[in-house]
Order: structure tokens, then sequence, then C-alpha cells
């Protein structure tokens, strides 16, 4: 399946532009494929730079945007915002060879609906909790190296997946191909959930999840999406510092120690916001909680299960889109005394 047959990385923003630019370096014949004109540009003009405390060098990489991509592609690796799935795999489908696979590098689950689109023989799942931000045109920050697994949909590493970690792992050499992707998947959704929190807040992420006062809000939240995943069969795993046993516990003080751990974690990357944070702060434009954090309340509802907190965590991160609500600490307090009362 990788035999030097040329592979797309569709939305080469933060993280599709570092593993285009790692694999491309590798000498795996990529091509970039995003909706912004100016990042396409850049690439083709000058290649993509990556930079950082991880690497720092430019890769020339060849670059297109959708409507000017063409032939059919064996691998797609799609990472786009989840609220840019939808019409991105439409576009890609004209692309994907009979055989051809698109693997999600995303937050959430979008791999259920990409499923839907491409047939979920042709859908691969991936977790990523490496992070990079999107600087400007052609430049992309490497904040840290993380957890990247990937999975087929059901269980088993078949032989295209390990195909794909040999190749992914010229990423990075802990990439991993697993059996059990969806326990990674509602990990990170549930740190997600986290990470969403800590954006209501302008302080770093390391900040917000050590400070005491805010560990019953962390704690609640995570708590709550958690059990939403055993409810829909899911038995989550942790990484990074993450540890799900800790905040399904009930025991405050195991919960702190894996907030201190997530914190440490961040203590030692250039990116000391999350992707959330960059996207309301920054980029000024919407972020994924309609289509990341609000799939927990779509899937709790048919179970029978109330997400208060995370309706609560939906409502300000909405506030803050609208313009109604300024990012700032205490809104972190805020929230903590309303969660409580939930
Ligand atoms: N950044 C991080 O550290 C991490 C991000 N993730 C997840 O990875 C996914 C990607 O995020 P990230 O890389 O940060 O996002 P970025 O916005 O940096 O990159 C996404 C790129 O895709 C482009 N795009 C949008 N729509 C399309 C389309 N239809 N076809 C092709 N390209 C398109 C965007 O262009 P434009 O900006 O013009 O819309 C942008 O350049 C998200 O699900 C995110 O939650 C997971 C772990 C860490
Ligand atoms: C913070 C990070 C990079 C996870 O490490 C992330 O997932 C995000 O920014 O959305």
């Amino acid at each position: 399946m990788t035999d030097n047959k040329p592979i797309l990385i569709w939305g080469a923003g933060a993280i599709g532009g570092v593993i285009a630019a790692y694999l491309a370096r590798a000498g795996f014949p990529v091509i970039a494929v995003d909706a912004s004109e100016a990042h396409v540009d850049a690439i083709r003009r000058d290649g993509i730079r990556i930079s950082g405390p991880v690497d720092d060098f430019t890769q020339a990489l060849p670059a297109f945007t959708p409507d000017t991509i063409t032939g059919q592609y064996d691998i797609i690796m799609l990472s786009v915002k989840a609220q840019h799935t939808e019409t991105a795999v439409q576009q890609l489908l004209p692309h994907l060879s009979p055989e051809g696979v698109v693997l999600s590098l995303q937050n959430g689950l979008n791999e259920l609906r990409i499923a839907d689109l491409v047939g979920k023989h042709r859908s691969l799942c991936g977790f990523v909790n490496f992070a990079a931000d999107y600087i400007e045109p052609g430049h992309i920050l490497y904040g840290n190296a993380g957890a990247l697994m990937i999975g087929e949909h059901d269980k088993g590493v078949t032989p295209r997946l390990q195909a794909l970690e040999s190749m992914l792992q010229h990423y990075h050499p802990d990439v991993r191909a697993v059996d059990d992707i969806w326990a990674y998947k509602w990990g990170k959704l549930a740190y997600g959930s986290l990470l969403f929190l800590t954006a209501v807040s302008d302080e770093t992420i390391a900040d917000s999840v050590s400070c005491p006062d805010f560990a019953p809000a962390f704690t609640r939240l995570v708590g709550e999406v958690l059990s939403v995943a055993r409810a829909a069969g899911v038995a989550p795993l942790g990484f990074d510092g993450f540890d799900p046993e800790a905040f399904a516990s009930g025991d405050a003080d195991t919960a702190r120690a894996s907030l201190d751990a997530i914190a440490d974690h961040y203590r030692h990357s250039a990116k000391q916001r999350s992707g959330v944070y960059r996207d309301l702060a920054v980029r000024k434009r919407k972020t994924e909680i309609d289509s990341q954090i609000g799939e927990i309340p779509r899937i709790a509802r048919p179970l029978g299960l109330q997400t208060p907190v995370t309706d609560l965590l939906i409502r300000y991160i909405h506030e803050i889109e609208d313009g109604a609500r300024p990012m700032r600490r205490e809104n972190l307090a805020e929230f903590t005394a309303e969660a409580q009362r939930a």
C-alpha cells in the first residue's frame, strides 16, 4: 500500500503540515492539499517550514488547493478541523482510489461520519496528541511530541495498518498501530473537554489545570465524559500524563495527581495553550466545540444519560465565540461554582 505511490495530506495546517513535512523529508512522495490559497502558495514557493524546540527545517513539498488537485490516491491523511470534515471528504472522494483509505488525524469522533461517506472499509482512525500551531502561510510551530496512534474501526491490526505505522514512524518512532483505537479516541475526547475548559481562560494549560481551585471542575467534566464513554461501551485509555482511572475514581487527590502530570507535559512544550485558545484568541474563528464536544451529549441522550457539565462547557465556549464573554481566568472560577451546582 505504501509502495512509493503519492500520498495526500488533506488539510496541511498544524497537524497535517508537521506530518507532511516529516514524511516528505523521509522520502515519501507527499502532496499537501489545503483550502488556504495563501498557505498553498507559500508552500509551493518556499517549502513548508517547521520550527520550534523539537526541530527546525524547511521541506520542499508539492501543494494544491482542493479544486486543483488531480488524480487518485491510495492513502489520504485527513487533518482538517472537525467542522470541515464533511466538506473535505466530499472534495477528496473523487481522488480516493477504490482500494484507498482515508486516515483521520483529528480530534473528535469524525471517523464515524467519514465511514458513512467513504465506506467503513476505506476509513481508518487516528488519535493525535502532539502539539503544533499554524503560525503564518507556509510556517508551522511544532511545540512538542505527543502520542499518535492509528487503528481500524473494528479490532485487529491489519497489514495496511502496519504499513501506515511504519510510514508514520518516520514522523516519530513511538507511533503505534493499536487494536483498540476507540479507547484512545474517547480518552482524547475526555481530555479534549479539559482542553476546551482551559480555553475559557487566557492562562496557559499548565497554570489552569494545576490550580487546586479549579480541580473540581476539571475532575467533574472529565469524569462525566468518561461515564458517557463507558455507557457507549468503551473503556478509555490514558496517555501523556492523562490517567482516565484517576478521574473515574472519584478520589480528588488521585485526580489532582493526573492534572499535575498533564500540567507537567505542557510545561515542556512550546505550545502553552490549546488549539481551542488559538482559534478564539488568535485566529478569531469558531472552535470545534459543536462537532467535537457536541458529540458527547448527542451520544449520551439516547443512552439515558445527562451531561450537565459538558452542556455548561458548550455554553461558555459559545458565549466566547459570540463575543458575549471575554476570555479570562475569572471564567474558570465561575465555571467551577456552576459545575458544582449542576
Ligand atoms: N494543533 C494541534 O496541536 C492539535 C490538533 N489536533 C486536531 O487536528 C485537527 C486539525 O487541527 P489543526 O491542524 O490544528 O488545524 P489547522 O487549522 O492548523 O489546519 C487545518 C487546515 O485545513 C485547512 N482546511 C479547511 N478546510 C479544508 C478543506 N475542505 N480541504 C482542505 N483543507 C482544508 C485549513 O484552512 P483554513 O485555516 O483556511 O480553514 C487549515 O489550513 C483538528 O481536529 C484538531 O483538533 C489534535 C491534536 C493536536
Ligand atoms: C493541546 C493539544 C495540542 C494536545 O496536546 C490539542 O489537542 C489541541 O490543541 O487541540
